[in-house]
């Protein structure tokens, strides 16, 4: 089976992207939300939050105290390294039991806003990266996330991989600039991944 990544920084529009793909039936891996589920569920894990990042890691309720987190990680990069090495190879086990229930489809994606700083890329066969101008995804952050600052937000930019570097590292664009329409361009990316996916099936 094929496997897209699909990569973009903060606000790009990553998730609208995918939306528009699981309008045409393409089934999305979002690594973010999977990532949280694995926090919330998996006791080995909840285990290792604790004893890293303390007993605040979750509220009264349990559930992960995601602003306490993004607070301690966000503005420091030591913090951020040893959340990344507990959470990313639980998401890749859990990419591995995504991937097996969805076999019958001619290709996935898999969305990853830390596609090239994670290992996720090694999973993929091709990445397509989201781009728009930073300050065009400043502005956006800023409109769906009421509780961070622009401070919050740079801080969050400055520990995603530069744009030319995710541009120069996929094989596909798409533009989500207020220039270029989305959904021709969902369009012509889908033909090509099938394409693609019926070429590999024939090997
Ligand atoms: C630290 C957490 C709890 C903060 O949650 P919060 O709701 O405040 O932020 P949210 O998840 O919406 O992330 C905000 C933005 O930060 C970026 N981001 C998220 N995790 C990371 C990270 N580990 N490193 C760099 N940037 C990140 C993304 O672009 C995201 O859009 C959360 O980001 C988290 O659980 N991160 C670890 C899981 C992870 O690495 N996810 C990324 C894909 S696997
Ligand atoms: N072409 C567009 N026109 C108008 N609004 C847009 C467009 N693209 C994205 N947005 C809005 O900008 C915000 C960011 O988009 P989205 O949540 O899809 O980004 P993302 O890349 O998934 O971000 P993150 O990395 O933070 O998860 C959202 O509120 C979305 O509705």
């Amino acid at each position: 089976m094929l496997k897209i990544g699909i990569t973009g920084g903060i606000g790009s529009g990553k998730s609208i992207v995918c939306r528009c793909f699981q309008l045409l039936d393409v089934p999305v891996y979002d690594s973010d939300a999977r990532a949280k589920w694995v926090m919330h569920g998996d006791p080995e894990l909840r285990e290792g939050l604790i004893s890293t990042f303390g007993p605040n890691t979750f509220d009264a309720q349990g559930n992960l105290d995601r602003p306490y987190l993004a607070q301690r990680v966000f503005h420091n990069q030591e913090e951020l390294a040893k959340l990344n090495a507990l959470v990313h190879p639980q998401v890749r086990k859990d990419f591995h039991r995504w991937l097996e229930a969805h076999a019958q489809a001619p290709y996935i994606l898999k969305e990853a806003a830390l596609m090239f700083e994670s290992t996720a890329y090694t999973q993929v066969d091709h990445v397509l990266t989201v781009s728009a101008p930073v300050a065009l995804r400043q502005k956006r952050t800023l409109a769906r996330d009421p509780h961070r600052t622009a401070q919050d937000i740079d801080a969050i930019i400055h520990k995603q991989l530069p744009e030319e570097e995710r541009l120069r590292r996929s094989q596909f664009v798409l533009y989500n600039d207020d220039r270029q329409l989305v959904l021709p361009q969902v369009i012509q990316l889908h033909q090509t991944f099938l394409g693609l996916a019926s070429n590999s099936s024939h090997h």
